[in-house]
């Protein structure tokens, strides 16, 4: 036999790649996947495609991925334009009735469309919703207890809302059939209102409805990291506690790891919050031995 020449040997590669592959799809296969797209990962056109591309790839391979994306920095843009100061307390923004205005126009309209072209780009069916729809995810004031000067007080968050009720028939309907559904975090309040809902927040509660098998966190850091500034490849929810009262997870990295700790308790498997800005993040974390980022179990 000829000896392989490297452009062979990468051929080879692959297809042992592929081939590692199999046990992870008969893991997953026709399993529920919930997956958080930060607007920190959204990152480039590029980013974009790959992630489009790896969510079609599930698909086809009878995973059942559910998407529920942000948008911050996008939001923060369109404020911006509008002159509308904005503030953040404990990684969630405080929302009056113009700022859920703009959040919902940015998250349902631009940024959803722009997610469910992209993956309809690469052959896959996408539908976009946001919680409003078919009553997905119904919310109430969230209030926050927070400390300052030593005092625990309340903050008003103003339309910032935490799911109370989720209705997933919807999303349950699309489950084996070709369509991917794409969720903006927007809820529905009893009396007409309209809720900006933290986009972790909104992964967490879906994925806790769907009795998710994985809820993937797509940030634009490696994973959680400890004191000593590495990432964390596999935290209790005890060690989460500890490191969210000692200040080492702080802002933007609360609402996920609180997020992750409710979907546990919620009946979700396991979490994990990982770099969505890394090429194809969600397939080396489900269908190879590589993984990625932090994994989180009850
Ligand atoms: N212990 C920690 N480990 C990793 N990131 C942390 C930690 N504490 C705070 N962070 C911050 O949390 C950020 C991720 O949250 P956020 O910016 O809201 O992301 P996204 O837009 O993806 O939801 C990181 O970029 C980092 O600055
Ligand atoms: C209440 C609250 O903070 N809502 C978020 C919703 C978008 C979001 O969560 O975006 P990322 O995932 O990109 O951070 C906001 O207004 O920014």
């Amino acid at each position: 036999m000829n000896k392989p020449t490297a452009h062979t040997r990468d051929w080879i590669a692959t297809a042992r790649t592929l081939s590692e592959a199999l046990p992870y799809l008969q893991r997953y296969d026709g399993s529920t996947i919930v997956i958080k797209l930060g607007g920190h990962a959204m990152g480039s056109d590029e980013a974009m495609e790959q992630f489009a591309r790896d969510v079609v790839l599930m698909k086809q391979c009878n995973v059942n991925p559910v998407i529920v994306h942000g948008g911050g920095p996008m939001i923060n843009d369109m404020l911006k334009r509008l002159d509308i100061q904005s503030e953040f307390i404990d990684g969630k923004r405080v929302s009056d009735a113009a700022t859920v205005e703009v959040v919902e126009m940015v998250l349902a309209g631009k940024i959803n469309k722009h997610i469910v072209q992209a993956i309809n780009a690469q052959g896959g069916k996408a539908i976009g919703l946001s919680g409003k729809d078919a009553n997905l995810m119904i919310c109430e004031k969230d209030i926050t207890i927070a400390e300052r000067d030593g005092e625990r007080v309340t903050i008003d968050l103003g339309f910032v809302g935490r799911p109370v009720e989720m209705n997933p028939e919807i999303l349950r309907s699309f489950l084996g059939s070709d369509f991917i559904p794409v969720v903006a975090p927007i809820g529905a309040g009893r009396h007409g209102e309209t809720f900006n809902v933290n986009g972790d927040t909104a992964a967490g509660a879906i994925a806790a409805a769907m009795k998710a098998d994985r809820l993937l966190l797509l940030t634009d850091v490696a994973g959680v990291k400890g004191s000593d500034g590495t990432v964390l490849t596999t935290l209790s929810a005890d060690q989460v506690r500890e490191l969210t009262a000692t200040g080492v997870i702080a802002g933007g990295m609360i609402p996920k790891t609180q997020t992750a700790l409710d979907a546990i308790d919620g009946g979700v498997r396991a979490v994990v919050i990982l770099d969505g800005r890394a090429p194809h993040a969600v397939l080396l974390e489900l269908f190879t031995a590589h993984g990625a980022g932090s994994l989180i179990r009850g």
